[in-house]
């Protein structure tokens, strides 16, 4: 099977997520969400949202809980739609109605179910990088996340800071600046080329 994926960076503050399930596989969604977009504003319905869903989201204002069955209208004004509930003719009839409405959903480990799936993140400061094996293996992607956490220096995020600073400072038209600002870099790939950590 081809990879078909496209990657995007939501500003997941700005949407409006539901997420249906309060149980495991519910917080660990609720740890991907918050944990990348603290001030998302997530409405979670479960017929029964167990303590850690709580506690966790306690320190979260822009997260309502509803301990009840779920219902179609709690798709109305939401832009994403999250399921992790254990019942799957109730995953069917919500993929079902969110397509009908256009919105897109991730059904928790039902890459069939999924217009979007969750990616493992390595997050640097202002550096986010999002890790897919295409569904493959979550595990491979969890550990390529350890690797690269390992591999980049936290300074990256300085030199992220220096390099906008750098780019507010340049005068001139588009092509000038953009040939400044990989002048500026170049030096990044050919001193590791020297040091042997970049084949080429
Ligand atoms: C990124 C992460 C986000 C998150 O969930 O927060 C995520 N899964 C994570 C962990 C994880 N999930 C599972 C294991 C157990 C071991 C294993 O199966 O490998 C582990 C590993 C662990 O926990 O150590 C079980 C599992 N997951 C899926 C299936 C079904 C299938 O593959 O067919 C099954 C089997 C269920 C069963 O056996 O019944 C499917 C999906 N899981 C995805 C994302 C999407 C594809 C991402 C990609 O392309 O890589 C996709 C397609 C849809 C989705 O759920 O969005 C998080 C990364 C870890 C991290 O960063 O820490
Ligand atoms: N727990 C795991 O480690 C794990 C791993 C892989 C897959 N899964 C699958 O993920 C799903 C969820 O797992 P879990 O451990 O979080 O289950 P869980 O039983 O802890 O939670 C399921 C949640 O769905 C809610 N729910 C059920 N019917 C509902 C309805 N009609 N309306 C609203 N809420 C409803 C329940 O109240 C509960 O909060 C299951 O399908 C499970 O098979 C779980």
């Amino acid at each position: 099977m081809d990879n078909q994926l496209f990657p995007v960076f939501l500003q997941l503050n700005q949407l409006r997520t539901l997420l249906v399930g309060g149980g495991n596989v519910a917080l660990e969604k609720l740890y991907a969400l918050l944990g990348n977009s603290p001030q998302a504003t997530i409405m979670v319905v479960a017929k029964e949202i167990n303590p850690e869903v709580r506690a966790y989201t306690v320190d979260y204002p822009a997260v309502h809980l509803y301990e009840r069955a779920f219902d179609d209208t709690d798709l109305d004004g939401v832009d994403l739609v999250v399921v992790a509930a254990n019942n799957p003719s109730l995953n069917a009839h919500i993929r079902q109605e969110s397509r009908k409405r256009h919105l897109l959903i991730n059904v928790a480990d039902k890459p069939d179910l999924c217009d979007f799936y969750l990616g493992s993140v390595v997050k640097k400061g202002n550096l986010k990088l999002g890790i897919s094996t295409n569904g493959k293996s979550p595990t491979i992607a969890k550990r390529i996340k350890e690797l690269l956490n390992e591999a980049l220096p936290e300074e990256i995020d300085e030199t992220l800071h220096y390099m906008s600073q750098l780019r507010d400072l340049l005068k001139g038209d588009f092509t000038d600046k953009v040939r400044e600002l990989n002048a500026h870099t170049a030096s990044l790939l050919t001193s590791k080329r020297k040091h042997g950590r970049i084949s080429k």
